[in-house]
């Protein structure tokens, strides 16, 4: 299988400190790609390298074949990728306008727009709130409008960092469950960073785990869930104190989606 994304021999340093140093990593059309790790572990900084928001200090970042080196910036790649983030950061207008945006900016006809946010409100379960002004929404209506902002342009990359944070559980477990079937219906290739082990078991179906800056471990999720190594250990054992059945899977099915 051809990655959508390589990294190689890939550094990225800020005052004097090396902060990433990925020698390998690949990134595969189609898949939801978890990243966790401690606090300062590198992840947010690595999803804006990858997004081409920061420049790695050294090393190549290769899309579909085509190699970016160190120094370079990308611009008209940076416009197939979407970024949504814990805040949602939307703007003073409607639901509507926001969502709008990315497709105003691209130029897309007045008829088109309408149509494609008309879809998105609906897939998102927010066409009730599209006159709504955008800034007095609720934290779990407001990450419906962000993530349906970022998906409305059709990326080829996802990127997102902590989008669920700050909702509470069952606002969460909602927009989780909806998120999940869109980027499976649309086959939308998902980076995912996260804090919470059942937020990654649930969205994700490969997971890299991130310390000092390097990439300790990466496979399918459930499996280095199960086998962590002696670099990811310390980390992931201190979660499965608290999740035991995390690691198994009819958790999933038949406890954590009915909480
Ligand atoms: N521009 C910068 N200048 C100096 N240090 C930076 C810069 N960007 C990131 N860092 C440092 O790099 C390290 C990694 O930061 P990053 O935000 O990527 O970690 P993280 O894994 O996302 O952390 P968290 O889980 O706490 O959000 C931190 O020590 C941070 O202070």
């Amino acid at each position: 299988m051809n990655p959508l994304i390589e990294l190689k021999n890939m550094t990225y340093s800020a005052q004097q400190k090396t902060i990433l140093d990925i020698p390998s990593f690949k990134i595969y059309d189609g898949e939801i790609l978890g990243m966790m790790g401690p606090n300062g572990a590198g992840k947010s900084t690595l999803l804006k390298v990858l997004s081409f928001l920061e420049k790695q200090s050294s090393g190549e970042i290769v899309y579909r074949g085509r190699t970016i080196r160190s120094g370079q910036v990308p611009l008209d790649l940076r416009r197939r990728f979407s970024v949504a983030l814990q805040k949602s950061l939307l703007l003073d207008g409607t639901v509507f306008q926001n969502i709008a945006l990315g497709l105003k900016l691209r130029k897309v006809s007045k008829a088109m727009i309408k149509e494609k946010v008309t879809h998105w409100l609906e897939l998102f379960g927010i066409s009730h709130l599209a006159k709504k002004n955008a800034l007095y929404l609720s934290g779990g209506e407001a990450q419906r409008v962000n993530l349906a902002r970022a998906m409305i342009v059709e990326p080829e990359i996802l990127f997102l960092d902590e989008p669920f944070s700050a909702l509470d559980f069952p606002t969460k477990i909602r927009l989780m469950e909806d998120f999940k079937r869109i980027l499976e219906d649309t086959r939308t290739t998902a980076v995912f960073v996260s804090h919470d082990l059942m937020e990654i078991h649930y969205l994700t179906n490969r997971l890299a785990i991130i310390v000092n800056g390097q990439v300790k471990q990466s496979g399918p999720t459930t499996f280095v869930l199960e086998h962590p190594n002696t670099s990811t250990q310390s980390f992931l054992n201190e979660w499965k104190k608290f999740f035991p059945a995390l690691t198994d899977n009819s958790f999933r099915q038949e406890k954590f989606l009915k909480l």
